[in-house]
């Protein structure tokens, strides 16, 4: 079971990382793209306070979100927000969840998310942890993948690692970083080939912020990763 405790605290220190980094910013550069196809910055911090909102309706026990076009709506409803706004409701959706996770409860038990995911609830922080992490380098106002506490990266690689295993579209893959760090993912039977690089450039192609022009691979020609 995930250590929900360990990860509200790194929570904590993320979301104060991205939120005092964006207080730097202005009306302007809010509208402007964030790294994230069709996307402001400003509905990068929409997402995220919607997230928060949803979050706790997922804590709580009633669904993620009424409907996918309900999200995707409201998103674009508060995209456009000026930045005092936007934070404040990033801030203040965050302290929401903070409160409900602080509520006694049974960690152990299953939650359901979006799309029919399930997931015990003690992971819930940590899905969190990687909407603000990735969220805060897709904003592209100097947060890079290479920035991210090595902890987070190494456990992202892993979650996605492990949501690409046993996929029919995937060779066997192993993931090999610097200083011996090495994960499986892809179909289970057959000799591997071997994907090397950095951990914040294997974090990127899994994750789809980054291609794969630093990554080598040996055993065969490296394979397009299916969307997440
Ligand atoms: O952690 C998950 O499996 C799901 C995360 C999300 O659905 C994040 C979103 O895209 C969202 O909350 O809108």
């Amino acid at each position: 079971m995930s250590d929900h405790v360990h990860d509200l605290a790194s929570l904590r220190e993320a979301t104060d990382r991205l939120l005092d980094a964006a207080a730097k910013l202005d009306n302007a550069a809010v509208a402007e793209p964030s790294r994230l196809p069709g996307w402001t910055r400003g509905h990068v911090f929409a997402h995220l306070a919607r997230n928060a909102d949803a979050l706790v309706n997922v804590l709580e026990g009633r669904p993620m979100y009424a409907s996918a076009e309900v999200r995707d709506a409201d998103i674009e409803r508060d995209a456009p927000r000026p930045l005092d706004v936007q934070l404040a409701d990033v801030r203040e959706t965050w302290g929401h969840l903070l409160e409900v996770a602080a509520a006694p409860a049974d960690w152990t038990r299953t939650v359901t998310l979006r799309n029919g995911v399930t997931d015990s609830a003690s992971r819930i922080p940590f899905r969190r942890l990687v909407e603000i992490e990735l969220h805060h380098v897709d904003l592209g106002i100097g947060y890079e993948l290479e920035d991210l506490p090595a902890e987070f990266t190494a456990r992202e690689i892993e979650f996605l690692a492990d949501r690409f295993s046993g996929h029919d579209g995937l060779p066997p893959l192993r993931l090999a970083a610097p200083g011996g760090a090495g994960w499986a993912t892809g179909r289970a039977e057959g000799e591997p080939l071997t994907v090397t690089g950095t951990a914040p450039d294997l974090l990127g192609w899994l994750a789809g912020r980054r291609d794969d022009s630093a990554l080598q691979c040996t055993g065969g020609p490296l394979p397009a990763l299916p969307p997440l």
